[in-house]
């Protein structure tokens, strides 16, 4: 089912930030968000997974029990260690023996597997963000919510982990929101780019990530 957005209303005091929005979001597609900062990318993706309230509105297609979540900052437990972080998410989806294959897994995945004993205040920003990231990938939730997610990773492992999710993507079948301010990164998934702009926030334009042929295109519009 696709993921409905409609007559949305959200302020924060007098600030108007949606007003009568509607917007589509595909099933089993990377649905790419790019706009300006403080435009309210960050409030749409928390109002779909209820963590803000909106005023008005209906949100159709969500299970808001089968998300995954990756936010700028991670939200690892600090007292756990990071294949205990995993565990603690994944202990209700799969069986208690399949549990350190997945944590391995998906933890290889994203290049961490060395770390799986250590506690998260022990890592670097970029090492704790691929934790989070094997973490919401090891969930098998419908729906994947990324927002900025690869911001604190170098270069190297933001290739490699995005590599990693597009094989992830192959493998299962997910629809992902995924808020970024990097147009490389909107290109490099196949899905749907929605620019959103304006105030309160529009639908500036829309496109399919294979269509666009130079960067310019989308530069120029956000
Ligand atoms: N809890 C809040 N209370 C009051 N104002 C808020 C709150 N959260 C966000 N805002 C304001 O709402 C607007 C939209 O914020 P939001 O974080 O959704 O934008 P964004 O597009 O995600 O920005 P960025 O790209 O910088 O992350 C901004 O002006 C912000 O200051």
């Amino acid at each position: 089912m696709d993921i409905k957005i409609k007559n949305l209303y959200k302020k924060y005091d007098d600030k108007v930030i949606f007003k009568d929005f509607n917007i589509i979001f595909k099933e089993n597609r990377v649905n790419t968000i790019l706009g300006k900062s403080g435009c309210g990318k960050t409030t749409l993706l928390k109002i779909i997974s209820n963590i803000v309230e909106k005023d008005s509105g209906k949100i159709e297609g969500i299970n808001t029990n089968s998300i995954s979540y990756i936010f700028q900052e991670d939200r690892l437990v600090e007292w756990l260690t990071v294949k205990e972080n995993l565990k603690l998410i994944l202990k209700n989806d799969y069986k208690k023996g399949e549990l350190d294959k997945i944590c391995k897994k998906y933890l290889n995945l994203v290049g961490v597997q060395d770390f799986e004993n250590y506690y998260p205040q022990s890592l670097s920003g970029g090492i704790r963000q691929r934790v989070n990231i094997a973490r919401a990938f090891a969930k098998p939730s419908k729906l994947i919510i990324m927002d900025e997610p690869f911001k604190s990773i170098d270069i190297k492992n933001k290739n490699d982990i995005m590599k990693a999710f597009k094989n992830v993507l192959r493998e299962e079948t997910r629809t992902v929101l995924f808020v970024t301010h990097d147009i490389d990164e909107a290109l490099y998934f196949t899905g749907k780019i929605y620019i959103l702009g304006g105030d309160p926030l529009i639908i500036k334009a829309t496109f399919n990530s294979n269509q666009i042929e130079d960067k310019k295109q989308i530069i120029n519009l956000i």
